[in-house]
């Protein structure tokens, strides 16, 4: 038997592929999710001037306990237009830029006012600046705001828009072509009868791959013989990621490799040093990079996380396509680790996680209530309960 590539090797070999798509420009409302594909700068400072961060009056700490004279008001968006002298405030809105003259804010609930004569009545600022957000507090114009390859998650979304812009440079959506092989599968909510099978990995990899931003092209389902599947191939080689599900293996169904070898594709590396996902391969077909999923549910979805997503975020100009891990503590203990790497469905709460107590790759129940894959590496001893584990959390 060939030696079996561990994980991380896979993965690297198979992000070596990914080259990321070209970048577009798109509005600033359509990049949640998508990879920032260069520096995104601040086009002004943030405040623009000193601001006041409450309602009250601007004053200069140094007039301290007053009383003052109040002349005139500034309220958000305008600059005010008079100096305030010595023995002056100005009232002043959350937002609104001080006048100069000013430093300081005294807030209304500490300040008793009669026509424009203003009294201390509570303790007053403390020091000077209080409750003003000076200028460029924030950020300050040409300072790097989000980095190329950072997710655009709603708050860096916001910092862009507040940074003055109305656009941004993605990386282009990757289009994934999916092809599920096997003559068992039925497709999702058909008629079924006898032994045939449900075919529900492309419907779960659909589930995992819209969200990150995949355009998912589902090719259905392609029986088990060699020039259907190599027409399926055929049909998808426009699509940037080619995903198999079944026939990975070494049966005599097992025709993915033997067919991506036929028609002109190369293979990178097949056969990985993991529980689930043994058979994974990967390559490619003309530009097109080629994932071979295990057929098993369980093992699609394990490798489907570890492989696929990162290789769909690779492809978008993501810094750091692999999915993070934690440190948590074990709440049970956990066997030692065979020859191959294990991902084992985890249940995780309270900081604590405990394996599933139904591991088998095609047993789904105890997929779906996992909310974590607890990694095992390859040889590891038995692990006592109190002991830290590396997680993948589930979404
Ligand atoms: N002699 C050996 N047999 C097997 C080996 C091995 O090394 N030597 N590896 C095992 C491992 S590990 C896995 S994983 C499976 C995966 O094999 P394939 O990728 O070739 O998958 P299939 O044989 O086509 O299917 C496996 C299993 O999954 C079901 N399946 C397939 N497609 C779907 C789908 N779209 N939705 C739901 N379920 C699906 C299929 O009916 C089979 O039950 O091979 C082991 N065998
Ligand atoms: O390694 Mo296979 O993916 O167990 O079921």
């Amino acid at each position: 038997m060939s030696a079996l590539l561990p994980v991380a090797d896979a993965q690297v070999r198979l992000l070596a592929l990914a080259m990321p798509l070209p970048a577009e420009t798109l509005p600033l409302g359509e990049t949640a999710g998508r990879y920032l594909a260069e520096d995104c700068t601040a086009t002004r400072g943030q405040p623009a001037a000193d601001l006041s961060a409450m309602d009250g009056y601007a004053i200069a700490f140094a007039g301290m306990p007053g009383p003052w004279h109040v002349t005139g008001e500034s309220v958000p968006g305008t600059l005010p237009d008079r100096m305030i002298a010595r023995g002056e405030a100005m009232r002043i809105f959350t937002g609104a830029p001080l006048p100069a003259g000013t430093d300081t804010i005294l807030i209304q609930e500490e300040a008793a006012r009669d026509g424009d004569t203003l009294t201390l009545t509570g303790e007053g600022p403390r020091r000077l600046g209080q409750h003003v957000r000076v200028a460029d507090g924030d950020f300050a114009e040409r300072q790097r705001l989000v980095a190329r390859g950072a997710l655009l998650t709603a708050a860096r979304i916001g910092l862009a828009a507040m940074g003055g812009h109305g656009k941004l440079t993605v990386g282009r959506r990757p289009r994934v072509a999916l092809i599920s092989t096997g003559d068992e599968l039925v497709p999702p909510g058909d008629p079924i009868s006898g032994v045939q099978l449900p075919a529900s990995n492309a419907i779960m990899l659909r589930a995992m791959l819209e969200p990150i931003s995949a355009i998912v092209d589902d090719h259905g389902i392609v029986r088990d013989d060699f020039d259907t599947l190599a027409a399926a191939f055929d049909a998808a080689r426009e699509a940037d990621i080619i995903v198999t599900s079944g026939g990975a293996s070494v049966g005599d169904h097992d025709l993915v490799r033997p067919v991506l070898d036929a028609i002109g594709g190369t293979l990178d590396f097949w056969k990985i040093a993991m529980k689930p996902g043994k058979p994974l391969l990967a390559g490619k077909l003309g530009d097109a990079i080629v994932l071979g999923l295990p057929g098993n549910p369980v093992s699609t979805f394990v490798t489907g996380t570890l492989f696929l997503l990162p290789l769909v975020r690779a492809l978008q100009g993501a810094a750091d396509p692999l999915p993070p891990t934690h440190r948590v503590k074990l709440g049970a203990p956990l066997p030692a680790c065979g020859g191959r790497a294990e991902y084992l469905r985890g249940l995780w709460a309270d900081g604590e996680v405990i394996q599933a107590n139904e591991q088998d790759s095609a047993a789904m129940v105890s997929l779906a209530s996992a909310n974590a894959l607890i990694v095992r590496s390859a040889g590891a001893p038995a692990a006592e309960a109190g002991e830290m584990a590396e997680i993948v959390a589930l979404g």
